[in-house]
Protein backbone atom coordinates (compact mmCIF):
# COMPACT_ATOMS: atom_id res chain seq x y z
CA UNK A 1 0.00 0.00 0.00
CA UNK A 2 1.09 3.53 -0.78
CA UNK A 3 0.37 6.52 1.28
CA UNK A 4 0.48 9.22 -0.87
CA UNK A 5 -1.30 12.41 1.19
CA UNK A 6 1.05 14.22 3.36
CA UNK A 7 0.31 13.22 7.31
CA UNK A 8 -1.36 15.31 9.25
CA UNK A 9 -4.22 14.94 12.45
CA UNK A 10 -7.71 15.70 10.88
CA UNK A 11 -10.60 16.76 13.03
CA UNK A 12 -14.18 16.30 12.54
CA UNK A 13 -16.25 18.71 14.65
CA UNK A 14 -20.07 17.47 14.27
CA UNK A 15 -18.51 13.42 13.52
CA UNK A 16 -22.43 12.10 14.90
CA UNK A 17 -24.24 14.19 12.69
CA UNK A 18 -26.08 13.25 9.66
CA UNK A 19 -23.81 15.11 6.94
CA UNK A 20 -20.92 13.30 9.17
CA UNK A 21 -22.22 9.72 8.57
CA UNK A 22 -23.77 9.72 5.54
CA UNK A 23 -21.05 11.20 3.29
CA UNK A 24 -17.54 12.18 5.52
CA UNK A 25 -17.20 8.70 7.26
CA UNK A 26 -17.67 7.27 4.35
CA UNK A 27 -15.40 9.03 1.98
CA UNK A 28 -12.90 8.86 4.63
CA UNK A 29 -13.02 4.99 4.41
CA UNK A 30 -12.66 5.39 0.71
CA UNK A 31 -9.27 6.94 0.91
CA UNK A 32 -8.23 4.57 3.59
CA UNK A 33 -9.63 1.82 1.15
CA UNK A 34 -7.77 3.73 -1.93
CA UNK A 35 -4.34 3.56 0.45
CA UNK A 36 -4.75 8.01 0.23
CA UNK A 37 -4.27 8.50 3.86
CA UNK A 38 -0.73 8.55 4.91
CA UNK A 39 -0.11 5.61 7.61
CA UNK A 40 0.58 8.05 10.36
CA UNK A 41 -2.35 10.13 10.06
CA UNK A 42 -4.91 10.50 12.75
CA UNK A 43 -8.48 11.34 12.67
CA UNK A 44 -10.42 12.70 16.07
CA UNK A 45 -14.26 12.95 16.15
CA UNK A 46 -15.31 15.65 18.18
CA UNK A 47 -19.30 15.63 19.12
CA UNK A 48 -21.08 16.37 22.44
CA UNK A 49 -22.32 12.60 23.71
CA UNK A 50 -19.83 12.03 26.26
CA UNK A 51 -18.88 8.25 24.73
CA UNK A 52 -15.72 5.97 24.70
CA UNK A 53 -13.46 5.37 21.94
CA UNK A 54 -14.84 1.74 21.70
CA UNK A 55 -18.40 3.24 21.63
CA UNK A 56 -17.47 5.73 19.02
CA UNK A 57 -15.91 3.09 16.67
CA UNK A 58 -18.84 1.13 16.95
CA UNK A 59 -21.12 4.06 15.72
CA UNK A 60 -18.64 4.83 12.87
CA UNK A 61 -18.77 1.04 11.73
CA UNK A 62 -22.89 0.64 12.07
CA UNK A 63 -22.80 4.36 9.53
CA UNK A 64 -20.66 2.78 7.39
CA UNK A 65 -22.43 -0.19 7.17
CA UNK A 66 -25.65 1.86 6.30
CA UNK A 67 -23.82 3.75 3.79
CA UNK A 68 -21.22 1.84 2.13
CA UNK A 69 -23.25 -0.95 2.45
CA UNK A 70 -22.72 -3.87 4.43
CA UNK A 71 -21.38 -6.13 1.57
CA UNK A 72 -18.80 -3.75 0.37
CA UNK A 73 -17.20 -2.63 4.19
CA UNK A 74 -14.20 -4.67 3.29
CA UNK A 75 -13.13 -5.99 7.33
CA UNK A 76 -9.54 -5.20 6.68
CA UNK A 77 -9.56 -1.73 5.87
CA UNK A 78 -11.66 -1.03 8.73
CA UNK A 79 -9.39 -2.39 11.18
CA UNK A 80 -7.01 -0.21 9.64
CA UNK A 81 -9.42 3.09 9.63
CA UNK A 82 -10.43 2.23 13.04
CA UNK A 83 -6.72 2.11 14.69
CA UNK A 84 -6.76 5.72 13.48
CA UNK A 85 -9.79 6.93 15.02
CA UNK A 86 -10.49 8.62 18.32
CA UNK A 87 -12.67 10.57 19.66
CA UNK A 88 -13.31 14.01 22.20
CA UNK A 89 -16.91 14.55 23.52
CA UNK A 90 -17.85 17.76 24.71
CA UNK A 91 -19.99 20.79 24.17
CA UNK A 92 -18.25 23.01 21.76
CA UNK A 93 -19.39 26.19 23.04
CA UNK A 94 -17.34 26.10 26.25
CA UNK A 95 -14.17 27.45 25.54
CA UNK A 96 -12.65 26.16 28.54
CA UNK A 97 -14.00 21.79 27.22
CA UNK A 98 -10.86 22.28 24.18
CA UNK A 99 -8.23 21.37 26.43
CA UNK A 100 -9.88 18.31 25.91
CA UNK A 101 -9.01 18.43 22.39
CA UNK A 102 -5.64 19.27 22.92
CA UNK A 103 -4.70 17.07 25.39
CA UNK A 104 -5.79 14.26 23.08
CA UNK A 105 -3.58 15.38 20.59
CA UNK A 106 -0.34 15.86 22.39
CA UNK A 107 2.75 15.17 21.68
CA UNK A 108 1.54 15.82 17.68
CA UNK A 109 0.67 18.82 17.85
CA UNK A 110 3.38 19.94 15.59
CA UNK A 111 2.08 18.01 13.08
CA UNK A 112 -0.67 20.08 10.11
CA UNK A 113 -4.47 19.86 11.86
CA UNK A 114 -6.83 19.74 9.41
CA UNK A 115 -9.88 21.12 11.62
CA UNK A 116 -13.95 20.07 9.24
CA UNK A 117 -16.48 22.15 10.92
CA UNK A 118 -19.56 19.67 10.36
CA UNK A 119 -21.78 21.81 12.52
CA UNK A 120 -23.90 24.21 12.36
CA UNK A 121 -22.10 27.91 10.81
CA UNK A 122 -23.39 29.44 14.58
CA UNK A 123 -20.15 27.25 16.00
CA UNK A 124 -17.83 28.42 13.70
CA UNK A 125 -16.05 31.42 15.37
CA UNK A 126 -16.51 29.56 19.15
CA UNK A 127 -14.51 26.39 17.57
CA UNK A 128 -11.98 29.05 15.63
CA UNK A 129 -11.13 30.87 19.26
CA UNK A 130 -11.19 27.41 20.89
CA UNK A 131 -8.70 26.20 18.47
CA UNK A 132 -6.33 29.35 18.80
CA UNK A 133 -6.46 29.33 22.80
CA UNK A 134 -5.15 26.18 23.07
CA UNK A 135 -2.53 27.39 20.13
CA UNK A 136 -4.14 24.48 17.66
CA UNK A 137 -3.51 26.83 14.98
CA UNK A 138 -0.01 26.76 13.30
CA UNK A 139 0.87 28.22 10.05
CA UNK A 140 0.28 24.99 8.54
CA UNK A 141 -3.54 24.23 9.88
CA UNK A 142 -6.34 24.49 7.82
CA UNK A 143 -10.12 24.68 8.25
CA UNK A 144 -12.76 23.13 6.30
CA UNK A 145 -16.15 25.19 6.38
CA UNK A 146 -19.46 23.48 5.33
CA UNK A 147 -22.34 25.08 3.79
CA UNK A 148 -24.35 27.27 4.80
CA UNK A 149 -21.84 30.01 5.05
CA UNK A 150 -24.50 32.66 5.96
CA UNK A 151 -27.72 33.38 4.53
CA UNK A 152 -27.40 36.76 3.02
CA UNK A 153 -23.86 39.41 1.95
CA UNK A 154 -24.29 40.50 5.33
CA UNK A 155 -24.10 37.28 7.21
CA UNK A 156 -21.68 35.46 4.97
CA UNK A 157 -19.24 38.51 5.53
CA UNK A 158 -19.64 38.20 9.37
CA UNK A 159 -18.50 34.40 9.61
CA UNK A 160 -15.91 35.42 7.02
CA UNK A 161 -14.41 37.69 9.04
CA UNK A 162 -14.32 35.63 12.38
CA UNK A 163 -12.77 32.75 10.75
CA UNK A 164 -10.36 35.33 9.49
CA UNK A 165 -9.34 36.68 12.56
CA UNK A 166 -8.07 33.15 13.35
CA UNK A 167 -6.87 31.49 9.72
CA UNK A 168 -5.60 33.45 6.91
CA UNK A 169 -7.40 33.04 3.61
CA UNK A 170 -4.77 30.35 2.42
CA UNK A 171 -5.88 28.42 5.25
CA UNK A 172 -9.79 28.26 5.14
CA UNK A 173 -11.23 25.49 2.95
CA UNK A 174 -15.38 26.43 2.08
CA UNK A 175 -16.89 23.75 0.78
CA UNK A 176 -18.98 23.36 -2.09
CA UNK A 177 -19.41 19.95 -3.28
CA UNK A 178 -20.49 20.14 -6.61
CA UNK A 179 -16.47 21.06 -7.05
CA UNK A 180 -15.83 17.37 -6.03
CA UNK A 181 -17.71 15.91 -8.47
CA UNK A 182 -15.76 14.19 -11.27
CA UNK A 183 -18.39 15.71 -13.72
CA UNK A 184 -17.85 19.38 -12.70
CA UNK A 185 -14.21 18.37 -13.23
CA UNK A 186 -14.49 16.84 -16.66
CA UNK A 187 -16.00 20.17 -17.07
CA UNK A 188 -12.60 21.75 -17.03
CA UNK A 189 -10.81 19.11 -19.23
CA UNK A 190 -13.59 19.20 -21.59
CA UNK A 191 -12.92 22.89 -22.27
CA UNK A 192 -9.40 23.19 -21.57
CA UNK A 193 -7.80 20.01 -23.14
CA UNK A 194 -10.11 20.10 -26.42
CA UNK A 195 -9.42 22.82 -28.91
CA UNK A 196 -12.64 21.34 -30.91
CA UNK A 197 -14.29 23.34 -27.92
CA UNK A 198 -11.76 25.67 -26.69
CA UNK A 199 -12.24 27.72 -29.85
CA UNK A 200 -16.01 27.78 -30.45
CA UNK A 201 -16.32 29.10 -27.01
CA UNK A 202 -17.70 31.99 -27.01
CA UNK A 203 -20.96 34.14 -28.49
CA UNK A 204 -19.30 33.76 -31.97
CA UNK A 205 -20.50 30.37 -32.10
CA UNK A 206 -22.76 29.89 -28.79
CA UNK A 207 -26.72 30.72 -29.11
CA UNK A 208 -27.16 30.09 -24.95
CA UNK A 209 -26.88 27.72 -22.28
CA UNK A 210 -28.82 26.06 -20.05
CA UNK A 211 -27.95 24.99 -16.39
CA UNK A 212 -30.46 22.37 -14.89
CA UNK A 213 -30.48 20.58 -11.37
CA UNK A 214 -33.86 18.97 -11.12
CA UNK A 215 -34.02 16.70 -7.91
CA UNK A 216 -36.65 14.47 -6.77
CA UNK A 217 -36.42 15.01 -3.27
CA UNK A 218 -38.69 17.13 -1.12
CA UNK A 219 -37.18 18.99 2.12
CA UNK A 220 -36.20 15.40 3.89
CA UNK A 221 -37.75 16.52 7.19
CA UNK A 222 -34.72 19.61 6.43
CA UNK A 223 -37.82 22.08 7.05
CA UNK A 224 -36.61 24.55 9.30
CA UNK A 225 -33.25 24.98 7.75
CA UNK A 226 -35.04 24.66 4.29
CA UNK A 227 -38.20 27.28 5.28
CA UNK A 228 -35.40 29.83 5.95
CA UNK A 229 -33.35 29.01 2.71
CA UNK A 230 -35.32 28.59 -0.41
CA UNK A 231 -34.14 26.92 -3.55
CA UNK A 232 -32.57 30.30 -4.58
CA UNK A 233 -30.10 30.07 -1.64
CA UNK A 234 -29.77 26.30 -1.24
CA UNK A 235 -28.98 26.00 -4.85
CA UNK A 236 -28.50 28.82 -6.47
CA UNK A 237 -26.13 30.69 -4.77
CA UNK A 238 -23.67 27.95 -4.58
CA UNK A 239 -24.04 24.82 -6.65
CA UNK A 240 -25.21 26.62 -10.37
CA UNK A 241 -23.43 29.48 -9.73
CA UNK A 242 -19.97 27.43 -9.34
CA UNK A 243 -21.05 25.60 -12.29
CA UNK A 244 -22.09 28.81 -14.23
CA UNK A 245 -18.26 30.16 -13.39
CA UNK A 246 -16.76 26.97 -14.74
CA UNK A 247 -18.70 27.20 -18.14
CA UNK A 248 -18.02 30.96 -18.23
CA UNK A 249 -14.53 31.59 -17.26
CA UNK A 250 -11.39 32.50 -18.95
CA UNK A 251 -9.04 29.99 -19.44
CA UNK A 252 -6.86 30.01 -15.94
CA UNK A 253 -3.32 30.45 -16.31
CA UNK A 254 -2.69 27.53 -14.54
CA UNK A 255 -4.55 24.66 -12.96
CA UNK A 256 -4.13 26.00 -9.37
CA UNK A 257 -6.03 27.96 -6.63
CA UNK A 258 -5.35 31.32 -7.52
CA UNK A 259 -5.66 31.10 -11.03
CA UNK A 260 -8.97 29.54 -11.29
CA UNK A 261 -10.40 31.29 -8.56
CA UNK A 262 -9.38 34.69 -10.14
CA UNK A 263 -11.24 34.00 -13.44
CA UNK A 264 -14.42 32.82 -11.76
CA UNK A 265 -14.28 35.95 -9.67
CA UNK A 266 -14.37 37.71 -12.85
CA UNK A 267 -17.51 35.81 -14.19
CA UNK A 268 -19.47 36.47 -10.93
CA UNK A 269 -18.62 40.24 -11.12
CA UNK A 270 -19.73 40.12 -14.65
CA UNK A 271 -23.10 39.13 -13.59
CA UNK A 272 -25.47 41.52 -15.02
CA UNK A 273 -28.13 42.43 -12.04
CA UNK A 274 -31.56 41.28 -11.60
CA UNK A 275 -33.44 44.01 -10.30
CA UNK A 276 -37.07 44.57 -9.67
CA UNK A 277 -37.08 46.32 -13.15
CA UNK A 278 -36.37 42.93 -14.76
CA UNK A 279 -37.41 40.60 -12.14
CA UNK A 280 -40.36 39.44 -13.63
CA UNK A 281 -39.21 38.60 -16.56
CA UNK A 282 -36.35 37.14 -15.48
CA UNK A 283 -37.00 34.83 -13.02
CA UNK A 284 -39.43 32.21 -11.77
CA UNK A 285 -40.10 31.02 -8.40
CA UNK A 286 -42.46 27.92 -7.53
CA UNK A 287 -43.51 25.71 -4.75
CA UNK A 288 -44.43 22.47 -5.34
CA UNK A 289 -47.62 21.08 -4.13
CA UNK A 290 -49.07 17.12 -3.93
CA UNK A 291 -48.59 14.84 -6.66
CA UNK A 292 -46.62 12.05 -7.93
CA UNK A 293 -42.99 12.14 -8.28
CA UNK A 294 -42.60 8.42 -10.42
CA UNK A 295 -45.76 6.29 -8.83
CA UNK A 296 -45.11 7.66 -5.65
CA UNK A 297 -47.60 9.89 -3.88
CA UNK A 298 -46.02 12.73 -2.46
CA UNK A 299 -47.42 15.83 -0.07
CA UNK A 300 -46.76 19.33 -1.12
CA UNK A 301 -44.54 21.67 0.51
CA UNK A 302 -47.16 23.04 3.08
CA UNK A 303 -47.96 19.75 3.95
CA UNK A 304 -44.84 18.53 4.77
CA UNK A 305 -43.96 17.19 8.07
CA UNK A 306 -43.05 20.70 10.55
CA UNK A 307 -44.69 23.02 8.04
CA UNK A 308 -45.93 26.78 8.08
CA UNK A 309 -49.16 26.72 6.91
CA UNK A 310 -48.79 30.14 4.98
CA UNK A 311 -44.92 29.74 3.86
CA UNK A 312 -43.67 31.47 1.06
CA UNK A 313 -40.93 29.98 0.23
CA UNK A 314 -39.52 28.60 -3.46
CA UNK A 315 -38.55 25.52 -4.07
CA UNK A 316 -37.94 25.97 -8.16
CA UNK A 317 -36.76 28.82 -9.56
CA UNK A 318 -35.67 29.87 -13.46
CA UNK A 319 -33.48 32.44 -14.24
CA UNK A 320 -32.10 34.05 -17.15
CA UNK A 321 -29.00 35.16 -16.17
CA UNK A 322 -26.45 37.25 -18.60
CA UNK A 323 -22.65 37.86 -18.08
CA UNK A 324 -21.61 41.21 -19.24
CA UNK A 325 -18.42 40.71 -21.07
CA UNK A 326 -16.81 40.41 -24.15
CA UNK A 327 -16.78 36.80 -24.67
CA UNK A 328 -20.62 36.22 -23.94
CA UNK A 329 -22.48 39.34 -25.09
CA UNK A 330 -26.10 38.40 -25.62
CA UNK A 331 -25.68 34.65 -24.70
CA UNK A 332 -28.24 34.11 -22.29
CA UNK A 333 -27.74 31.63 -19.71
CA UNK A 334 -30.83 29.59 -18.26
CA UNK A 335 -30.56 28.50 -14.77
CA UNK A 336 -33.02 25.90 -13.49
CA UNK A 337 -33.46 24.17 -10.32
CA UNK A 338 -36.08 22.64 -8.09
CA UNK A 339 -37.14 19.98 -6.26
CA UNK A 340 -40.00 16.91 -6.44
CA UNK A 341 -39.51 17.76 -10.14
CA UNK A 342 -39.95 14.68 -12.44
CA UNK A 343 -36.84 13.56 -12.73
CA UNK A 344 -33.18 13.27 -10.55
CA UNK A 345 -30.66 15.66 -13.38
CA UNK A 346 -28.28 17.92 -13.41
CA UNK A 347 -27.02 18.85 -17.18
CA UNK A 348 -25.55 21.42 -19.15
CA UNK A 349 -27.00 22.14 -22.37
CA UNK A 350 -24.93 24.33 -24.74
CA UNK A 351 -26.88 24.96 -27.73
CA UNK A 352 -24.86 26.42 -30.81
CA UNK A 353 -25.86 28.97 -33.55
CA UNK A 354 -27.53 27.62 -36.22
CA UNK A 355 -25.75 27.24 -39.81
CA UNK A 356 -25.67 30.76 -41.19
CA UNK A 357 -27.26 29.11 -44.83
CA UNK A 358 -28.80 25.80 -45.32
CA UNK A 359 -27.65 23.93 -48.29
CA UNK A 360 -30.00 21.23 -47.63
CA UNK A 361 -33.54 23.08 -47.93
CA UNK A 362 -35.24 20.39 -50.19
CA UNK A 363 -35.14 17.75 -47.29
CA UNK A 364 -34.96 19.93 -44.67
CA UNK A 365 -36.23 23.51 -43.96
CA UNK A 366 -34.50 23.77 -41.28
CA UNK A 367 -31.44 22.41 -39.45
CA UNK A 368 -31.40 21.70 -35.82
CA UNK A 369 -28.62 23.66 -33.93
CA UNK A 370 -25.87 21.12 -32.80
CA UNK A 371 -25.83 21.03 -28.93
CA UNK A 372 -23.00 19.66 -26.51
CA UNK A 373 -25.02 17.83 -23.47
CA UNK A 374 -22.92 17.44 -20.46
CA UNK A 375 -24.79 14.94 -18.47
CA UNK A 376 -23.67 15.91 -14.55
CA UNK A 377 -25.51 12.93 -12.88
CA UNK A 378 -26.87 10.43 -12.74
CA UNK A 379 -25.85 8.71 -15.89
CA UNK A 380 -22.66 10.65 -16.02
CA UNK A 381 -21.46 11.77 -19.74
CA UNK A 382 -20.82 13.74 -22.46
CA UNK A 383 -23.54 13.73 -25.62
CA UNK A 384 -22.84 15.68 -29.04
CA UNK A 385 -25.88 16.28 -30.94
CA UNK A 386 -25.05 16.35 -34.85
CA UNK A 387 -27.15 16.33 -38.03
CA UNK A 388 -25.54 12.97 -40.15
CA UNK A 389 -26.70 12.15 -43.67
CA UNK A 390 -29.13 8.97 -43.45
CA UNK A 391 -27.28 5.92 -45.85
CA UNK A 392 -28.92 5.39 -48.64
CA UNK A 393 -29.03 5.60 -52.92
CA UNK A 394 -32.04 7.82 -52.97
CA UNK A 395 -32.03 11.11 -55.01
CA UNK A 396 -32.12 13.80 -52.31
CA UNK A 397 -29.68 14.09 -49.05
CA UNK A 398 -31.90 12.79 -46.53
CA UNK A 399 -30.87 13.96 -43.49
CA UNK A 400 -30.98 12.76 -39.44
CA UNK A 401 -30.66 14.08 -35.78
CA UNK A 402 -27.84 11.56 -34.71
CA UNK A 403 -25.90 11.90 -31.02
CA UNK A 404 -22.84 10.76 -30.24
CA UNK A 405 -22.79 9.62 -26.72
CA UNK A 406 -20.30 9.29 -24.37
CA UNK A 407 -21.33 7.53 -21.57
CA UNK A 408 -18.74 7.44 -18.12
CA UNK A 409 -19.81 4.25 -17.39
CA UNK A 410 -19.20 2.55 -20.97
CA UNK A 411 -16.14 4.91 -21.69
CA UNK A 412 -14.38 4.30 -18.73
CA UNK A 413 -15.83 0.47 -17.63
CA UNK A 414 -14.77 -0.78 -14.36
CA UNK A 415 -13.82 2.42 -13.17
CA UNK A 416 -15.48 3.64 -9.92
CA UNK A 417 -16.59 7.66 -9.93
CA UNK A 418 -15.75 8.83 -6.61
CA UNK A 419 -18.23 10.52 -4.12
CA UNK A 420 -17.36 14.49 -4.34
CA UNK A 421 -16.49 14.34 -0.62
CA UNK A 422 -13.68 11.56 -1.46
CA UNK A 423 -11.76 14.25 -3.50
CA UNK A 424 -12.83 17.10 -1.42
CA UNK A 425 -11.37 15.62 1.30
CA UNK A 426 -8.71 14.62 -0.11
CA UNK A 427 -7.51 18.04 -1.47
CA UNK A 428 -7.98 19.87 1.67
CA UNK A 429 -5.66 16.78 3.43
CA UNK A 430 -2.75 17.59 0.89
CA UNK A 431 -3.66 21.51 1.07
CA UNK A 432 -4.72 22.06 -2.50
CA UNK A 433 -7.36 24.67 -2.66
CA UNK A 434 -8.34 25.10 -5.69
CA UNK A 435 -11.73 23.28 -5.64
CA UNK A 436 -13.01 25.21 -2.47
CA UNK A 437 -14.43 28.55 -3.08
CA UNK A 438 -12.55 31.75 -2.28
CA UNK A 439 -13.94 34.40 0.41
CA UNK A 440 -14.64 36.97 -2.66
CA UNK A 441 -16.70 34.34 -4.60
CA UNK A 442 -19.09 33.32 -1.80
CA UNK A 443 -19.62 37.26 -1.71
CA UNK A 444 -19.93 38.04 -5.22
CA UNK A 445 -22.37 35.50 -5.43
CA UNK A 446 -24.44 36.45 -2.31
CA UNK A 447 -24.40 40.05 -3.53
CA UNK A 448 -26.38 38.81 -6.87
CA UNK A 449 -28.68 36.75 -5.54
CA UNK A 450 -29.62 39.38 -2.61
CA UNK A 451 -30.45 41.37 -5.51
CA UNK A 452 -33.06 39.04 -7.25
CA UNK A 453 -34.32 38.31 -3.18
CA UNK A 454 -34.86 42.22 -3.03
CA UNK A 455 -36.27 42.51 -6.48
CA UNK A 456 -39.14 39.86 -4.93
CA UNK A 457 -39.58 41.51 -2.11
CA UNK A 458 -40.03 44.54 -3.46
CA UNK A 459 -42.21 43.32 -6.27
CA UNK A 460 -44.01 40.96 -4.21
CA UNK A 461 -43.07 38.14 -6.61
CA UNK A 462 -44.93 35.25 -4.58
CA UNK A 463 -43.65 31.24 -5.62
CA UNK A 464 -46.15 30.08 -7.99
CA UNK A 465 -47.47 26.37 -7.44
CA UNK A 466 -46.25 23.16 -9.48
CA UNK A 467 -47.12 19.91 -9.20
CA UNK A 468 -45.06 17.73 -7.85
CA UNK A 469 -43.47 15.30 -10.68
CA UNK A 470 -43.46 17.77 -12.88
CA UNK A 471 -40.75 19.92 -14.93
CA UNK A 472 -41.98 23.23 -12.57
CA UNK A 473 -44.49 25.75 -12.98
CA UNK A 474 -45.72 26.86 -16.42
CA UNK A 475 -44.44 30.19 -16.30
CA UNK A 476 -40.54 29.10 -16.18
CA UNK A 477 -41.67 27.44 -20.06
CA UNK A 478 -43.15 30.99 -20.80
CA UNK A 479 -39.66 32.49 -19.31
CA UNK A 480 -37.49 30.62 -21.78
CA UNK A 481 -40.12 30.68 -24.98
CA UNK A 482 -40.70 34.18 -24.71
CA UNK A 483 -36.72 34.07 -26.57
CA UNK A 484 -38.45 31.67 -28.93
CA UNK A 485 -36.43 28.67 -26.89
CA UNK A 486 -37.17 25.94 -25.08
CA UNK A 487 -36.10 24.11 -22.16
CA UNK A 488 -33.99 20.18 -22.89
CA UNK A 489 -36.62 17.72 -21.54
CA UNK A 490 -36.29 15.46 -23.89
CA UNK A 491 -34.88 13.20 -21.71
N1 LIG B 1 -26.74 16.86 6.31
C1 LIG B 1 -26.37 17.23 5.09
O1 LIG B 1 -26.56 16.54 4.08
C2 LIG B 1 -25.66 18.53 4.89
C3 LIG B 1 -25.36 19.36 5.97
N2 LIG B 1 -24.66 20.51 5.75
C4 LIG B 1 -24.32 21.39 6.87
O2 LIG B 1 -23.42 20.72 7.74
C5 LIG B 1 -23.68 21.08 9.08
C6 LIG B 1 -24.02 19.82 9.88
O3 LIG B 1 -25.19 19.25 9.35
P1 LIG B 1 -25.81 17.89 9.86
O4 LIG B 1 -24.77 16.86 10.00
O5 LIG B 1 -26.97 17.63 9.00
O6 LIG B 1 -26.33 18.33 11.34
P2 LIG B 1 -26.63 17.40 12.55
O7 LIG B 1 -27.49 18.20 13.48
O8 LIG B 1 -27.12 16.06 12.14
O9 LIG B 1 -25.20 17.18 13.24
C7 LIG B 1 -24.52 18.21 13.88
C8 LIG B 1 -23.30 17.65 14.57
O10 LIG B 1 -22.68 18.74 15.25
C9 LIG B 1 -22.57 18.42 16.63
N3 LIG B 1 -22.85 19.59 17.44
C10 LIG B 1 -23.83 20.51 17.24
N4 LIG B 1 -23.79 21.43 18.22
C11 LIG B 1 -22.78 21.08 19.04
C12 LIG B 1 -22.22 21.63 20.21
N5 LIG B 1 -22.70 22.76 20.72
N6 LIG B 1 -21.19 21.00 20.80
C13 LIG B 1 -20.70 19.86 20.28
N7 LIG B 1 -21.15 19.30 19.14
C14 LIG B 1 -22.19 19.90 18.54
C15 LIG B 1 -23.62 17.39 16.91
O11 LIG B 1 -23.20 16.66 18.04
P3 LIG B 1 -24.23 15.70 18.83
O12 LIG B 1 -24.44 14.56 17.90
O13 LIG B 1 -23.49 15.33 20.03
O14 LIG B 1 -25.45 16.53 19.04
C16 LIG B 1 -23.58 16.59 15.62
O15 LIG B 1 -22.53 15.66 15.67
C17 LIG B 1 -24.84 22.08 9.05
O16 LIG B 1 -24.33 23.38 9.02
C18 LIG B 1 -25.52 21.77 7.73
O17 LIG B 1 -26.19 22.88 7.20
C19 LIG B 1 -24.23 20.87 4.51
C20 LIG B 1 -24.50 20.09 3.41
C21 LIG B 1 -25.29 18.89 3.51
O1 LIG C 1 -26.35 21.32 -1.04
C1 LIG C 1 -27.38 20.75 -1.35
O2 LIG C 1 -27.34 19.89 -2.39
C2 LIG C 1 -28.36 18.89 -2.52
C3 LIG C 1 -28.26 18.39 -3.95
O3 LIG C 1 -27.00 17.80 -4.14
P1 LIG C 1 -26.79 16.70 -5.29
O4 LIG C 1 -25.35 16.36 -5.18
O5 LIG C 1 -27.71 15.57 -4.95
O6 LIG C 1 -27.17 17.34 -6.57
C4 LIG C 1 -29.74 19.44 -2.21
O7 LIG C 1 -30.69 18.39 -2.20
C5 LIG C 1 -29.73 20.11 -0.86
O8 LIG C 1 -31.00 20.69 -0.62
C6 LIG C 1 -28.67 21.18 -0.81
O9 LIG C 1 -28.57 21.68 0.52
Amino acid sequence: MTSTTACCDFILFGTLGDLARRKLLPALYQLEKAGLLHATTRIFGVARDEIDAHTFKEKVHASLIQFVGKEKVDNVVWERLAERLHYCGFELSQLSDYSILSDALKPNNERALVSYLATPPQLFATVCKGLSEQQLISPHARIVLEKPLGHDLESSREINQEVAKYFDESQIYRIDHYLGKETVLNLLALRFANPIFSDQWSHNSIDHIQITAAEQVGVEGRWSYYDDAGQLRDMVQNHLLQVLALIAMEPPTRLDAESVRAEKIKVLRSLRPISHDNVREDTVRGQYGAGFVGDKRVPGYLEEEGAKPASKTETFVAIKAHIDNWRWSHVPFYLRTGKRMAQKRTEIVISFKPQPHNIFHETMNELPPNRLIIRLQPDEGVEIQMMNKVPGLGKQMQLKPTTLDLSFDQTFENQRIADAYERLLLEAIQGNQYLFVARDEVEHAWHWIDGIRNAWIQTGEEPKSYPSGSWGPASSVTLIAHDGREWDDDF
